[in-house]
């Protein structure tokens, strides 16, 4: 029987010890286009290392169902990466604790028009939508390194709502 994670709302303080959560919430930063857009300012610790530089790619990946069966966390030791969902789906955000073996897997439920900035080198499931489609931009670092470490769990854990 593999262990179970029950996925918790995602919120900007639950989330702060993998990452950023991107989405419009409280005030804007400051009122920009003639006082017809709120700007949320500089909401993402970007960071892509000294060799790197920023990229902009377009994931169209395939939606999960729950309960998940997660098998694989990975990190991107050089650099951060953001998922920012271009639907306005629930999706599913899956992040582990550091270590050089991952720690406590937590997983949480992204709402509509929430995105998410992982820190550099935090454990994480790969991109898991929930719904069709699985569109969504992703800022991460592009550079001549694979910027990747995978770790397959010993056992399966299985995410439930
Ligand atoms: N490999 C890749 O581009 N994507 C993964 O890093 C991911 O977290 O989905
Ligand atoms: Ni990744």
């Amino acid at each position: 029987m593999s262990a179970a994670v029950h996925a918790a709302p995602l919120t900007a303080a639950g989330f702060a010890p993998y990452g950023n959560v991107l989405e419009l919430a409280g005030e804007a930063d400051k009122i920009i286009n003639q006082g017809l857009c709120g700007r949320f300012h500089d909401r993402a610790a970007l960071d892509f290392g000294p060799e790197g530089r920023a990229g902009i790619s377009l994931f169209d990946a395939e939606p999960r169902a729950l309960p998940y069966r997660l098998e694989l966390v990975e990190r991107h030791p050089e650099g951060s990466q953001a998922f920012i969902p271009m639907h306005r789906n629930p999706w599913l955000v899956i992040v582990a604790g550091a270590g050089d073996v991952p720690g406590e897997i937590r997983a949480f439920l992204a709402g509509p028009g929430q995105g998410i900035n992982f820190h550099r080198g935090t454990w994480h499931g790969v991109l898991t939508p929930l719904h069709a489609p699985g569109m969504f931009a992703v800022v991460d670092r592009i550079g001549d390194t694979p910027n990747l470490e995978e770790y397959w769990l010993p056992e399966p854990v299985t995410v439930t709502a």
